[in-house]
């Protein structure tokens, strides 16, 4: 990453003796497209709301571009928030609700004009500008939302769940609507969701947050095929972790022995793990191989679920425990019910995480 834009720097929020964020310190990159990702609660709004200005923090510091905004007020930041849709001024067209704040800023008429037409022409809005909120479809409303948003022309824009009153097809072709968007005008967008997929869809990098902690960032590539905890491996999609009896150290790689199994096994050690603590081994389902025999772990089909794409398998295992494996649909062999199977992945598939 180049030089950082956006520096948040031990960054704390409390409300009464209750902690919603927890000293978080973060660097973004001038046109990144960061995701703050976490469940409900985690303190993502409240993160992204003291770095737009609209909430004080109890303590740290927020930089952007070199200096330091932490008391300044919204307005006076080179931020912008974009609001949902459903915020939008239902009795007044979608120009004017594009134009409000610069109407409120007093800013020159023929500015004003200027300004609406570049962005109504960016977003395709340009056929829609006098209709009212309610004449518009879903889709439409959260370009407008947008438009009032970068009509102000921030450095960075900043996005609360901006897709959240989307519908599944939509969601997916706004998001790529937003990536487009993103890189043509060169902006720094973070965007707050709890949604993983959204996240790995649309990031230049995600920071995975818990309790009002980040636990870690990471390129979606690397969060998702390097997690360093149990937490994050289960946060985004689907894992097999397995307690790790024993690790040592060769060659960069861990031969690991896992509990309940004989044979040993290998795995990465993702940078920021230490093989002296407490340790799991994970493995991803779609990164499992299903045979009838050879070497490999040994169970028993117990649940097959078809999903068109896909075919999932649920095994039990001689340990007891069970293992998920996903396999895309067509061609192979079908594995039904009860068959007995044997599981084997490639050792890069495996990794370890801590707690
Ligand atoms: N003004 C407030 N007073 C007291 N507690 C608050 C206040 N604002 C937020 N909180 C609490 O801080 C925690 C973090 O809230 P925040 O809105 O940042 O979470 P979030 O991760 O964005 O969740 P969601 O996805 O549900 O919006 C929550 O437990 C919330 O109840």
């Amino acid at each position: 990453m180049q030089k950082p834009f956006l520096t948040v720097d031990g960054l704390s929020k409390t409300y009464g003796n209750f902690i919603a964020v927890s000293g978080i310190s973060l660097e973004i990159g001038r046109g990144e497209f960061f995701s703050l990702l976490g469940p409900s609660g985690c303190g993502k709004s409240t993160l992204l709301r003291m770095i737009a200005g609209f909430e004080n923090p109890t303590s740290g510091n927020v930089f952007l571009d070199g200096a330091n905004v932490t008391k300044l007020p919204p307005e006076r930041r080179p931020t912008n928030m974009m609001f949902q849709s459903y915020a939008l001024f239902p009795h007044l067209s979608v120009a004017k609700n594009i134009v409000f704040g610069l109407v409120q800023e007093r800013l020159p008429k023929n500015e004003i004009s200027a300004r609406l037409s570049e962005v109504a022409k960016k977003l395709q809005l340009e056929a829609l500008l006098e209709r009212k909120p309610s004449q518009l479809s879903g889709g439409q409303r959260q370009r407008v939302a947008l438009a009032r948003a970068l009509v102000k022309r921030p450095k960075v824009l900043l996005l609360d769940e901006p897709l959240g009153a989307l519908d599944k097809n939509l969601r997916s072709e706004t998001q790529d609507e937003l990536v487009r968007l993103q890189k043509e005008l060169g902006l720094t967008f973070i965007i707050v969701t709890h949604d993983q997929h959204e996240a790995m869809t649309v990031s230049s990098r995600i920071a995975i947050m818990q309790s009002g902690r980040v636990l870690q960032v990471g390129a979606p590539e690397t969060v998702y095929e390097a997690p360093i905890s149990r937490y994050v491996a289960k946060f985004l999609g689907e894992a097999n972790i397995f307690d790790v009896a024993s690790a040592s150290q060769d060659h960069g790689w861990a031969n690991v022995r896992l509990s309940g199994f004989d044979t040993p096994f290998r795995a990465r050690i993702p940078a920021g793990i230490s093989i002296d603590g407490s340790l799991w081994l994970s493995v991803r389902p779609e990164r499992i191989e299903l045979g009838r025999d050879g070497a490999g772990i040994r169970g028993v089909v117990e649940e097959v679920t078809y999903t068109g794409a896909q075919r999932r398998y649920r095994l039990r295992l001689p340990t007891n425990a069970t293992l998920d494996v996903v396999k895309v649909n067509g061609g192979g062999d079908d594995f039904h019910v009860g068959d007995a199977v044997v599981a084997r992945w490639a050792d890069e598939a495996a990794h370890l995480l801590a707690e």
